[in-house]
């Protein structure tokens, strides 16, 4: 087992069970905002990868996950669905020490199995769909919580989770009934984004632009129409005609767009990511 910057006898604020993308996203972001100092941070994986960025920022790294579990406040289950049951079957479930909330952003896993895995109080256990633009503290997470929780205990760890992740972008508290298609949207959203700039880039090669122009006018476009969106408040279908002149390039362009099925092939990718996470959180 292989330890840095770790101490047996420390109580950390924040640790993550898995040191990867999203956990990079949401923990560097913590520091970055001041939200939880690096030497009271820890993580752990088993492998040395994506381990540098977490010792060159002062975190506690070790590859032993019960460093994390049984010595931390608020622990994120950052490891993907698939290896949930081997990592919990490892975790010293009963050697409970200063845990008081538990994060699980694992896509599709339901909050009933993380119950019945952790035995946990119900005001404890938080399922959580961050996004990577957390990184830049431009993301959006969506909470849920289970049902069984009691009103009063609730009322003091749900503010707990909402304070973390508002400080790393949006947050919405939902039923768990709707994770799996708001993750669709929220969680798996940035890589349908980054798909359509790199389309549109593209095109923008294609009649002759240099590729980083291309990419930045992608890029700005999309970020620029999202901002109308959320700080307009008007509908997309206004805001799409107020770009779209009589007989103009955008409408040949949208007419192009609705020929190719683009609508059809977003709305079949959201029904697709959603699938997909009901079926990662089904008992196997
Ligand atoms: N990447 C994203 O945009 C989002 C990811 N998520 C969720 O976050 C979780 C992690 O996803 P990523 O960070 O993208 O994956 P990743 O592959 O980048 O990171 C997974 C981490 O888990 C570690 N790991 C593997 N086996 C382990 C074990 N037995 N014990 C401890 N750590 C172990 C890996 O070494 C790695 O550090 C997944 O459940 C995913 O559904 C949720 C929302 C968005
Ligand atoms: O692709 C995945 O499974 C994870 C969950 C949402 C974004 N990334």
């Amino acid at each position: 087992m292989s330890k840095f910057n770790y101490d047996p006898h420390k109580t950390y604020e924040i640790g993550f069970i898995g040191s990867g993308n999203m956990a990079q996203a949401i923990g560097l972001a913590f520091i970055k905002k001041g939200i939880c100092k690096a030497e009271n941070l820890i993580v752990s994986s088993p492998s040395e990868n994506n381990k540098k960025v977490w010792r060159d920022i002062g975190a506690a790294v070790t590859t032993d996950n019960n460093d994390v579990f049984c010595n931390t406040k608020i622990v994120f289950l950052a490891i993907k669905p698939q290896y949930f049951p081997k990592v919990v079957s490892e975790l010293y479930i009963k050697a409970l020490g200063p845990l008081n909330i538990l994060i699980s952003i694992m896509v599709g896993i339901p909050l009933n199995t993380l119950q019945e895995a952790f035995m946990l109080k119900p005001s404890v256990i938080f399922k959580v769909m961050p996004n990577t633009p957390s990184l830049i503290q431009e993301g959006f997470s969506v909470i849920s919580y289970q049902n069984e929780a009691i009103l009063e205990e609730i009322e003091v760890t749900l503010p707990k989770v909402k304070l973390l992740m508002s400080a790393i972008g949006g947050v919405e508290v939902i039923p768990e009934s709707l994770m799996n298609a708001a993750g669709a949207i929220s969680g798996s959203g940035p890589a349908y984004a980054f798909l359509i700039i790199e389309a549109l880039a593209d095109g923008g090669v294609k009649q002759g632009l240099p590729r980083d122009l291309a990419v930045r006018l992608a890029a700005s476009a999309m970020a620029g129409g999202s901002r109308m969106v959320l700080e307009t408040g008007k509908h997309t279908g206004q805001l799409k005609d107020m770009v779209t002149s009589a007989g103009g390039s955008t409408i040949a362009a949208l007419h192009a767009l609705e020929k190719g099925g683009v609508r059809f092939a977003m709305m079949d990718a959201v029904e697709a990511a959603t699938n997909r996470s009901k079926e990662m959180g089904e008992k196997k």
